[in-house]
């Protein structure tokens, strides 16, 4: 056996047995010992699937998602989302439902060929979708997404989305657009949201993010000039605060707390905090 969680394409439909998982607009199926059935229990519950994939071992033993067209009564289960699982203590299960929820949302939106509309299949031992009709083949998706924290010595620039939990402030972020490197999304985004300009843009690290599909590329930068302007409807504020004064802050899963935690931390001569993937 092989401890811990391996993605892999090689699993096959037709063989039966394993562990799955069920997915659908409201979360994932669980009761009250998680989210993991036996996958032939799970396939004969009266659930409507839109789609089956093997995607990956965990401790050994092969692992299957069953997307589904709606949330089915199971009895004895309910149903809970994806950042309800972030939130828990096991990083495990939460990198399993993570990888089950893209590929799930890859694969429902991707039953059909976008290029001439007729059905896809599952090509054998790749994470492909493919068209028979005209060749096209479809990956699963991934946007990258710029994060970054900006400083001005003791301060840090935080601001709210009206998205966001009560209170909660956090580091700026956005999509990267065609055309852009990572460095020109966070010059533009900083710009558009807070008409703030940055300075000595240093590279982090970064962090899958499932909702839905997210790379986070994560940066500090310095600021440079300007006052804030919080851009109308995507930021209902933002400040600078003091490192000793801070507000509510993000999930300590994120990148976005990293950042913060790491900044404030070798400010302060404190041990660092290890980026969580
Ligand atoms: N892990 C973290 O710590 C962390 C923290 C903050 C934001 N994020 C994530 O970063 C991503 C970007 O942040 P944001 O919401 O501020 O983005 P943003 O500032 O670019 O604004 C969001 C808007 O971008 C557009 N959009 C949506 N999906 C897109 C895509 N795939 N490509 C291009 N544009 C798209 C929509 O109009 C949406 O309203 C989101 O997925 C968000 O959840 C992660
Ligand atoms: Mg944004
Ligand atoms: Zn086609």
């Amino acid at each position: 056996m092989t401890p811990g969680w391996i993605t892999t394409t090689l699993l096959d439909n037709e063989t039966p047995g394993g562990w799955a998982v069920a997915r659908s607009r409201e979360g994932f199926l669980h009761d009250d010992n998680g989210p993991l059935f036996p996958r032939e229990w799970l396939k004969r519950q009266d659930l409507s699937v839109l789609a089956e994939h093997g995607i990956g071992y965990l401790d050994g033993e092969p692992m299957y998602l069953l997307e589904l067209d709606r949330p089915g009564d199971v009895q004895g289960c309910r149903w809970q989302g994806l950042r309800g699982f972030m939130l828990q203590d096991d990083h495990q299960l939460y990198k399993v439902l993570g990888y089950a929820a893209q590929i799930g949302t890859w694969a429902r939106e991707h039953r059909f060929c976008g290029s001439c509309g007729q059905a896809m299949v599952q090509v054998p031992r790749e994470r492909a979708m493919f068209c028979q009709a005209c060749d096209l083949r479809s990956y699963p998706r991934i946007s990258p997404s710029m994060i970054v924290l900006i400083t001005r010595g003791d301060e840090i620039l935080l601001a709210r989305s009206p998205r966001f939990v009560t209170g909660v402030y956090s580091t700026l972020a956005g999509f990267a657009e065609p055309g852009e490197s990572a460095e020109d999304c966070l010059i533009r985004e900083v710009r558009e949201e807070v008409q703030v300009e940055v300075k000595n843009i240093q590279y982090m690290g970064s962090q899958c993010w499932p909702f839905p599909h997210s790379m986070m590329l994560g940066f500090h930068a310095e600021y440079a000039g300007g006052d804030i302007v919080p851009q109308a409807d995507e930021i209902e504020d933002a400040q600078w605060f003091n490192i000793h004064q801070l507000p509510p802050l993000p999930a300590s899963r994120s990148i976005a707390r990293y950042l913060i935690d790491l900044y404030v931390a070798r400010r302060l001569g404190h041990a660092e905090p290890v980026l969580p993937g």
